[in-house]
């Protein structure tokens, strides 16, 4: 999709193509899209990116709880974004062993009740013997240290989402 499309746009039309960029937090886009007319692509993220980071501490809390757990209830039940969905069953998280699951379960609710927000990461980007790993590690770190790195995955996660509106045909809207 060329830039000239996206800056074609109407807002609703805008919303809906970019509206899960940012996991449940159409907000993002909603921001971004005062920006227009965007010169180029990664203008868009480069917008996002920007509306992130000027958010308060509690306002980038807040967005890292907008996203759902690793291979959690909602996995589970079938309620993730059709984005996580895809993400999650990606690194494996739909088949893991009984006791995977429950390890993952363990460290995720120790986590969040250490942090007081869920445990963040591009699963695109990573397996589950990382994500395993990766939360251990995690674990020990300060929750300021925590928040940043939750933020940098997030924005991993939008640029993915990103790639995959932008290089593709434009929406039959
Ligand atoms: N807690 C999470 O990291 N969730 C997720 N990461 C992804 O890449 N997709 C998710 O749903």
């Amino acid at each position: 999709m060329d830039i000239e499309t996206v800056n074609s746009l109407s807002y609703e039309e805008f919303i809906e193509l970019f509206g899960g960029v940012v996991e449940r937090c159409p907000l993002a886009a909603a921001a971004v899209w005062s920006r227009r007319p965007f010169g180029c692509v990664s203008d868009v993220e480069a917008g996002i990116g920007e509306f992130i980071d000027s958010l308060s501490e509690s306002g980038k809390e807040g967005l890292v709880r907008c996203h759902p757990d690793l291979a959690g209830r909602e996995l589970a039940s079938g309620t993730l974004t059709a984005e996580s969905q895809r993400e999650q069953e990606g690194a494996g998280l739909a088949s893991l062993q009984a006791e995977e699951a429950a390890q993952i379960a363990g460290l995720n609710r120790e986590y969040k009740q250490r942090f007081g927000f869920p445990f963040v990461i591009c699963a695109r980007t990573s397996d589950k013997a990382a994500i395993l790993q990766q939360l251990q590690q995690r674990l020990r770190n300060l929750r300021s240290q925590e928040l940043l790195h939750a933020v940098q995955e997030i924005k991993k996660i939008c640029h993915l989402r990103l790639q995959d509106l932008l290089h593709r045909a434009p929406p039959k809207l």
